[in-house]
Order: structure tokens, then C-alpha cells, then sequence
């Protein structure tokens, strides 16, 4: 899609690069000419992103990490400071939360998923920042979201969450401006990733395709697309922006709810078991957690 040298030299490092949108960017990123560096907690699915990269002649490494410890990502970010000596392109991927209807997510789960999303979220974007951007003149953030924006039902701790993240990558655009960094949200709609696949039962995945008005799921090749663009000189002039990548769905809103015969199939499996925790989990994710 792009000239092969678009990003020649530039280090990008992306946060959950071992799967889905996170690995679909840092092989765009890598194709554009950029040394990559990928985070998550799993060796294994990091590996692979990095071994197709080199497959195809680009250049990357697997950073273990796990984005909620605010140690560890200063680790990782020094050593990538130490290796490559700059960070030009943070991708703040990581991220992700369960379906559940509101009265069923504990105090707990509520936490989880705000944690994951905005303190992960904060705490690589502060180290980056601090340790590399700033001290180097520059750099550029881009921070996953969700769409649609007013109101997700079924995902309400992680509606919350990315309207903080949205709301700090808007924030930081400003005070960050005279560093010459610049931050942007990208709203992904909804992608056929595996993730999506597995860990939301295909009633419930099915039903949020009605709802977007393109009529069928992004791809995550026209998702590494976005990253790339932003991530090169022809997206320069971006910062405090939400990009909405999602076949009109965010225009269309959040529609009715609940989709047919959720709230039916978790309360049945909560009151034919009374053990609430696991089967809900298991209605709603198609993950048996036991
Ligand atoms: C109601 C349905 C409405 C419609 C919804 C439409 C959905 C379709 C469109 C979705 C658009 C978005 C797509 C994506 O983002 S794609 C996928 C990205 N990846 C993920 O989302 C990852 C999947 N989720 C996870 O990996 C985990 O759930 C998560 C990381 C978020 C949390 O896991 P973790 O291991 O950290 O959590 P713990 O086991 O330690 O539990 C902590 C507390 O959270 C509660 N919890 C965790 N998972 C579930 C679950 N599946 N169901 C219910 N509760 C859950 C858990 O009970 C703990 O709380 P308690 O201690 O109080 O029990
Ligand atoms: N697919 C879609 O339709 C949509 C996706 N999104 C968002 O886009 C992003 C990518 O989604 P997708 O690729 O579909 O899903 P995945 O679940 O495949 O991607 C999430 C990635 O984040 C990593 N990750 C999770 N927790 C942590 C952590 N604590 N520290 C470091 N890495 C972590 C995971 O790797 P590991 O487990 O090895 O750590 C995984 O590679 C997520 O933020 C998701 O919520 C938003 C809207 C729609």
C-alpha cells in the first residue's frame, strides 16, 4: 500500500503486537521500513509477529511486558532507549474487556478492565513520553479506542474506559504540543480478530454486525493502513484527533439492546447452576475459565 521507505529508520514500538490489530500494525509498520518493537505478556504469539517481519525483510523485537506494571514498562522502555536510542511511534494497543450486561460486572471486573485500558494506557504513554519524546524533541502517540462512542451497552466499564483514554489523548495533545508530541485517538469499529472471534459467543458477534452500516467487518489490513498513514510524515499534522475506523457503526450508534436472547442465556446458566461467576463468563466469552 505505501513506498517501502516511508518509515525507513523510525522505531515503533506497539503494545499487544502478538495478535490481531496490534500485529496487523506492526507488520504495515515494518513493511513501511520502521525497526519494530512489540510488547505483550506472551512470548509465543510476539515470536511469530516478529519472525513474519523478517520473513518479509523488515526488522523487529519481542519485548515481554505487561502494560498495568508501572515497573516493568520503565524496564522496557529503557532498554528500547538503549538499543535503539529513540522511540519515534507509540501504538498504546493492548487492550480489551468482556461482554457482560451491566448488573452482572463486579466491583472487581469493573476495575480489570478499567486498569488495562486506561492505567496501561497512561503508563506507557508517560514513560515514552518522559524517557524518550520529550528529551528527543518529538514523537508521535496513538492510543486504541472503541467505537461506537455514546454508549456501548454490554461493555459499559470499557465505554468508560476509552472515553478516558480519548479524553487523555485530547489532553496530552495540548500540553505535550510544545514537545512537539502528538497524540491521536484511532476508534476501531468492529474487526474480524481473532479475539473477536473466540472470546465473544457468535450471537452476540453476529448481532453488532447488524449494526454496521457498511455490512461487514473491518479488516485488519485496512487497520495497519491507519497506524501506518499516522505514523508517517503524511500524518504530521494530526494531534488531538479521534479517528473513527469503522464502516459508519459509530454513526448508527448503539442501537437497541439487549441483542436477542443474551440476557435470557446468562440468567439462565446463573440460575440453573448458581455458579454465577463461570457461567457467565462462559455464556459471554465462549471461554470455560475452569
Ligand atoms: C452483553 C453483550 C453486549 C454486546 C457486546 C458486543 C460485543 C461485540 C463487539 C466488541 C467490540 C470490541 C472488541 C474488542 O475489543 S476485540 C477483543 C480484544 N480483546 C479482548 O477483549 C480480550 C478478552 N478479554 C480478556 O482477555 C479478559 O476478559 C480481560 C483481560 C479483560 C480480564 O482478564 P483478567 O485475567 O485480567 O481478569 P481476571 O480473571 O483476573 O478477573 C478480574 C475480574 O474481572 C472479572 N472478569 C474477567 N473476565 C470476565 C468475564 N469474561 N466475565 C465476567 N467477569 C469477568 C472477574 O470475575 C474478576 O472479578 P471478581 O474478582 O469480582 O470475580
Ligand atoms: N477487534 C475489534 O473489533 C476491536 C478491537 N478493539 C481494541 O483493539 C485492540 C486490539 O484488539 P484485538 O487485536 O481485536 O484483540 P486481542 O485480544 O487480539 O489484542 C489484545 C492484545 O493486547 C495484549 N495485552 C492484553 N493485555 C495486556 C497487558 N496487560 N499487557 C500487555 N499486553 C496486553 C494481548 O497479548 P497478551 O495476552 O500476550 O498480553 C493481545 O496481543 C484492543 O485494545 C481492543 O480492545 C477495539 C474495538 C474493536
Amino acid at each position: 500500500m505505501f513506498a517501502p521507505d516511508l518509515l525507513k529508520g523510525s522505531i515503533c514500538v506497539v503494545t499487544g503486537a502478538g495478535t490481531g490489530l496490534g500485529r496487523a500494525a506492526a507488520l504495515e509498520l515494518a513493511r513501511g521500513g520502521a525497526i519494530v518493537v512489540g510488547c505483550g505478556r506472551r512470548e509465543e504469539p510476539l515470536a511469530e509477529t516478529v519472525a513474519s517481519i523478517e520473513d518479509g525483510g523488515g526488522t523487529a523485537v519481542a519485548l515481554e511486558l505487561d502494560i498495568r506494571e508501572s515497573d516493568a514498562v520503565n524496564e522496557v522502555v529503557d532498554r528500547v532507549l538503549a538499543d535503539h536510542g529513540r522511540i519515534d511511534t507509540l501504538v498504546n494497543n493492548a487492550g480489551g474487556q468482556f461482554a457482560l450486561p451491566a448488573e452482572y460486572i463486579t466491583p472487581n471486573g469493573f476495575r480489570t478492565v478499567l486498569e488495562l485500558n486506561v492505567l496501561g494506557t497512561w503508563l506507557m504513554t508517560h514513560a515514552v513520553a518522559t524517557k524518550a519524546m520529550i528529551p528527543q524533541g518529538g514523537g508521535k502517540i496513538l492510543n486504541v479506542t472503541l467505537s461506537p462512542h455514546d454508549g456501548f451497552p454490554g461493555l459499559v466499564h470499557s465505554s468508560a474506559a476509552r472515553a478516558a483514554v480519548e479524553n487523555m489523548t485530547k489532553t496530552l495533545s495540548v500540553e505535550w504540543a510544545r514537545f512537539g508530541i502528538r497524540l491521536n485517538a484511532l476508534a476501531a469499529g468492529h474487526f474480524d480478530t481473532d479475539a473477536l472471534a473466540t472470546r465473544y459467543v457468535p450471537g452476540v458477534k453476529e448481532d453488532a454486525l447488524t449494526r454496521v452500516p457498511a455490512g461487514r467487518w473491518g479488516t485488519v489490513e485496512e487497520w495497519g493502513w491507519l497506524v501506518t498513514y499516522l505514523a508517517s510524515p503524511a500524518g504530521d499534522y494530526f494531534s488531538g484527533s479521534v479517528l473513527t475506523l469503522d464502516g459508519a457503526r459509530d454513526v448508527f450508534g448503539a442501537g437497541s439492546y439487549p441483542p436477542a436472547g443474551l440476557l435470557e442465556a446468562v440468567e439462565e446458566a446463573a440460575i440453573a447452576t448458581r455458579q454465577h461467576r463461570n457461567d457467565i463468563r462462559f455464556v459471554t466469552t465462549g471461554v470455560d475459565r475452569k
